[in-house]
């Protein structure tokens, strides 16, 4: 769940026609932000959803991830020894030659059934996972893990949750902005879970971000803000593959009627997996899209209303049929395997024989109007500029800190390497302060 505000374009629409000119959004209640958790879906769409674990938080663990210091227990030996850092003195580690009575301390008190579990559940899964709470996932975090959310222990999980701003979103704010009746539930009573995904290979430009109003989809956009050549070519087809798996997977059962969804469309481009579910709420980042845009997009008046004549037998394992077509003949086809081909990063994202599937040419009376817009970076867009620029810099810390953390000598190498930085850093900073530099 992202929780940034608004963009400042909403209000810089000049369309007075359909745009409104103030964020009209229904009353966000409490009831709402649960059935976006993970905890409230995912039993339901199992089936469309990647292999995941649910693992229901106990209070001990909750205050542990809630207490501003990081101590991570140590594994690797019997008597637990930790690394620790306080955020007001900033030291980080602690030297083991230094180590008295309170290394002692159980930090797993309380949870240690909850972090052999944990264990386990990595292990089930192949070894690695991408953790998440309820609603968010760390990926602010992702500096402390070699810039990755995947995890192959506890204790990175640990690392990566306690230092998440979206994670701590989720523990302290959750029903921020909502709707306060009597009879909703208190924050106190979220059920929190610890999400356990089985790690893969996800190309980004195949995650899609889809806004629905009603019961209507309304518009989808690429999650990714990177501009990918391949993908104008299979616009429609997307579109359609996508209209398809909510009408039959998602629109009558999902709880609310307005909502948020990602999905993710894995090569051969014939299936759609659900991803997460977003509060249809302020807090939910409209990418490339803003909310007054989406606000004003009127119902659609065509896709959507066929879908009972589709079987269910037709999307069992959702798969959709679509046309195979020669992509020889079709230009943008040809020039978008050129330009995937001269790329070996995307040549090993991409399966390129499927593009050929998702050809417009040659088909057989598709139709596609009527579908919603799908949304991509164009190349001279000002998204695609930022190729380079590490996303959630608002959440990062200086160049030399997320290097130290990149050392790939384990985590208390890297309390080691940060002690030092933060240790230049003050150096610095009273010689900054002594010699009147600002
Ligand atoms: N099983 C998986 N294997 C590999 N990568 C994954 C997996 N699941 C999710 N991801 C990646 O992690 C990203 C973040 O996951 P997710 O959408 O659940 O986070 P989130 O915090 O809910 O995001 P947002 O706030 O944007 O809704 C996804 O966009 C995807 O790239």
């Amino acid at each position: 769940m992202d929780s940034h505000p608004p963009s400042d374009s909403e209000s810089d629409s000049d369309d007075e026609t359909t745009t409104p000119q103030t964020l009209a959004f229904p009353p966000v209640t409490r009831q709402h932000i649960l059935n976006c958790s993970y905890h409230s879906w995912y039993p339901k769409y199992k089936p469309i959803t990647p292999k995941s674990r649910l693992i229901p938080l106990t209070s001990p663990f909750l205050d542990y991830l809630r207490a501003d210091s990081i101590i991570l227990p140590d594994d690797d030996v019997d008597q637990q020894q930790q690394t620790e850092w306080d955020s007001d003195s900033g030291i980080f580690s602690k030297d083991e030659d230094e180590a008295s009575d309170d290394d002692d301390v159980d930090i797993l008190s309380g949870w240690h059934d909850l972090h052999a579990t944990i264990g386990a559940t990595i292990a089930e899964l192949g070894g690695k996972v991408m953790p998440k709470l309820n609603w968010s996932a760390p990926k602010d975090a992702t500096w402390m893990n070699a810039n990755t959310m995947e995890c192959r222990t506890p204790n990175e999980i640990y690392l990566l949750l306690k230092s998440s701003d979206f994670v701590t979103h989720d523990l302290e704010h959750a029903f921020d902005d909502t709707e306060a009746l009597a009879e909703q539930r208190k924050a106190e009573d979220i059920p929190f879970h610890l999400v356990l995904r089985k790690s893969f290979q996800m190309n980004p430009s195949m995650e899609f971000r889809c806004f629905v109003r009603g019961r209507k989809l309304l518009a989808l956009c690429q999650r990714d803000l990177n501009h990918f050549d391949f993908l104008a070519p299979m616009q429609h087809k997307l579109s359609s593959l996508i209209q398809q798996f909510f009408d039959v997977r998602l629109r009558d059962s999902f709880e609310d009627e307005n909502f948020v969804f990602d999905c993710y469309v894995p090569a051969p481009y014939t299936r759609v997996w659900l991803v997460d579910v977003n509060p249809w709420a302020p807090r939910t980042d409209p990418l490339l899209f803003s909310w007054m845009e989406i606000l004003g997009i009127p119902e659609p008046m065509g896709g959507g209303e066929d879908e009972e004549d589709l079987s269910r037998e037709e999307v069992e394992g959702e798969f959709v049929r679509l046309k195979m077509a020669d992509p020889t003949k079709d230009p943008r086809v040809a020039e978008a395997l050129r330009l995937a081909r001269e790329d070996a990063a995307k040549d090993a994202l991409l399966d390129i024989a499927s593009l050929s599937s998702m050809s417009e040419d040659d088909e057989v009376e598709e139709d596609f109007s009527g579908l919603p817009e799908l949304r991509l970076v164009g190349k001279n867009d000002p998204e695609a500029w930022s190729f380079n620029t590490p996303k959630y810099s608002a959440h990062k810390l200086p160049r030399d800190v997320v290097d130290a953390s990149q050392s790939g000598e384990g985590l208390r190498e890297f309390a080691r390497e940060w002690e030092a930085v933060l240790e230049k850093r003050r150096r610095e900073d009273v010689e900054g302060g002594s010699s009147g530099e600002e």
